[in-house]
């Protein structure tokens, strides 16, 4: 039998609101975020992450003092253990945050695991997220001499896709009763300048966003794609998602909140979307505003992962499609089969 382990790969979130300032500083401090010289990154991280501490820990208070983040991240993996069978084990290995991938590399030693699969839970491939940890796990996983198979991305898995979709049809359902609404994708954005350098992220969100319009076959549907989370003084792409509640106010339409680049409820999900926007979608006298929920351990959301893991090697669902249809973030990590 060979031993499969499944790392999964989140951002993380603090577990205290101690832990907020650590947090942010290992955020700031990683280059995929400050591409700076690792001096002034350094500087730069403590700086921010004194500065936006207060902001962040008022965030995390609002949910008890924590990010739930993690557990619902596990409750993911344990659902996929079930979907993958004895053969498989899944890790779970976050980026800014405990169990951090090194906890994750330990435990799939421990485990005498003789394939790994490297399997992000960001559907849409963004440098800043998913390329970020590979970057991490290579490094601390170099002189491990395992098989290791990567999947980039996912924009629009069908299993991906039905979950959103079922969650969205009841999301209009409804907002029916106070108009025909608008379905709101809102993603977690990204400053303009990391687009400039090739990011494919906000490419990636518009096909899920355009699989799971597809996927719906409602005639006529009102929809549209925005960003939210913008933090610090750059320009961020658009248009964000308080500007789509603005011209939702003034065309008078009800909204359905979609989160289309988050796969589990944490901070940005339960606070920006479920208190912020829903309190701004109020002033502004929007009809009605119905917040979707993400995708969690949705059993086709899950079932769509166990297919990735089991071939991770398909172009099933891919977003990317470089030089003879070869994805060239895998191929620049030595990957691309
Ligand atoms: C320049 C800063 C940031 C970039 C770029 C960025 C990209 C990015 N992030 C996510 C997903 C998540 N981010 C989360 C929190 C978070 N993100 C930033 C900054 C950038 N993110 C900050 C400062 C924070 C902390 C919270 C805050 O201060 O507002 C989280 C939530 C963590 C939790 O609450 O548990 C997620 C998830 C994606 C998908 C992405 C690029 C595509
Ligand atoms: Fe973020
Ligand atoms: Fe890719």
């Amino acid at each position: 039998m060979t031993k499969t382990a499944v790392i999964l790969f989140n951002l993380g979130g603090p577990d205290s609101l101690e832990a907020v300032e650590p947090f942010l500083f290992n955020l700031f401090n990683d280059p995929a975020i400050i591409g700076a010289p690792s001096l002034i990154r350094r500087l730069l991280a403590r700086f921010i992450s004194r500065k936006r501490g207060p902001v962040a820990r008022e965030i995390y208070a609002q949910l008890g003092g924590k990010s739930p983040l993690v557990e619902e991240t596990a409750k993911q993996a344990k659902a996929l253990e079930s979907a993958l069978g004895d053969d498989y084990r899944v890790f779970m290995a976050m980026r800014y945050w405990h169990p951090f991938a090194a906890e994750a590399l330990a435990e799939a030693q421990a485990w005498g695991a003789d394939r790994v699969v490297l399997l992000p839970l960001y559907p849409q491939f963004s440098t800043t997220t998913t390329r970020s940890s590979w970057r991490q796990w290579r490094q601390l996983a170099s002189g491990w001499a395992v098989p290791t198979e990567t999947v980039c991305c996912y924009p629009d898995e069908p299993g991906l896709v039905s979950a959103i979709a079922q969650l969205v049809r009841d999301g209009c359902d409804q907002a029916r009763a106070s108009g025909r609404p608008r379905v709101l994708f809102s993603a977690h954005g990204l400053p303009q300048s990391v687009v400039d350098k090739g990011d494919p992220y906000p490419k990636h969100v518009e096909q899920t966003a355009r699989a799971v319009v597809t996927q719906l076959g409602i005639a006529d549907l009102d929809w549209g794609i925005c960003y939210q989370s913008r933090v610090g003084p750059m320009k961020w792409i658009g248009p964000s998602t308080e500007q789509e509640l603005e011209r939702a106010s003034e065309d008078g339409v009800p909204v359905v909140v979609v989160p289309i680049a988050f796969v589990s409820e944490h901070s940005e999900t339960l606070v920006e979307l479920d208190i912020e926007y829903r309190h701004r979608a109020e002033t502004l006298g929007i009809p009605a505003y119905v917040r979707v929920p993400a995708v969690g351990h949705h059993q086709d959301f899950i079932a769509g992962l166990a297919n990735l893991v089991r071939d991770p090697g398909s172009r099933r669902g891919r977003g990317c499609a470089g030089a003879g249809g070869r994805c060239p973030f895998q191929v620049e990590l030595g990957e691309d089969r």
